[in-house]
């Protein structure tokens, strides 16, 4: 899919795929070198993170295992409300590992916050958080996040796994979307 298959729903490229696998490769060498000689396990999660995680993987060269989880905020129905429920928990037993969370976007971080609390407390060596995007809404929760690839405006996003209303996921670059789709 690119930007010709889009066509008048998208706004503006934001980020383009050399921009994002350029910093995603500096991403990786730094991940390289803090981990050198250590366990690593990523955990990405869904669905969002899937290209993110696909691609930051095989950018490293430190051997890792990788594991997923899937969560959904509910109660109201207002996106990432702080309450979240898990609706696939992971397969790996965390006790004494080093963890590092893949997000593709840290928003209100609301969802980071709840998440980082949740496997902080099944016993890991630690838990760090890698996200490709950041926006200065995150700045309202007090979260570190270790790896940051961009931070970005405060506007709605789509590709590289981001959606709106689950389409656009498989964009590979990332922009913002038209009003006009809003709208509809
Ligand atoms: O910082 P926050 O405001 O909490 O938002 C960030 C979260 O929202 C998105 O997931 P979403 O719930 O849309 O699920 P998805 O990954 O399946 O699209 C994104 O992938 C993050 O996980
Ligand atoms: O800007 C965004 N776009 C898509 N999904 C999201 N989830 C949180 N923020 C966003
Ligand atoms: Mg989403």
């Amino acid at each position: 899919m690119d930007q010709s298959d889009i066509g008048s729903d998208l706004e503006s490229v934001l980020l383009s795929e050399e921009q994002l696998s350029t910093r995603l490769a500096e991403m990786a060498a730094q991940i390289d070198a803090d981990y050198a000689g250590e366990d690593l396990l990523l955990v990405g999660v869904l669905k969002g993170a899937v290209m993110v995680m696909a691609d930051l993987a095989r950018q490293l060269h430190h051997p890792v295992e990788m594991d997923w989880m899937a969560v959904s905020s509910y109660g109201s129905g207002t996106k990432s409300s702080g309450v979240v429920r898990i609706l696939k928990d992971l397969d790996a037993d965390l006790t004494g590992r080093n963890v590092l969370i893949v997000e593709d976007i840290v928003d209100s971080g609301l969802t980071l916050s709840w998440l980082l609390a949740n496997l902080r407390s099944r016993g890991p060596k630690s838990v760090e958080v890698a996200a490709m995007l950041r926006k200065p809404e995150a700045n309202k929760v007090e979260i570190d996040v270790r790896y940051v690839g961009f931070d970005i405006p405060n506007e709605f996003v789509i590709g590289y796994g981001l959606d709106y209303a689950e389409k656009y996921r498989n964009l590979p670059f990332v922009g913002t979307l038209a009003p006009h789709v809003y709208a509809e």
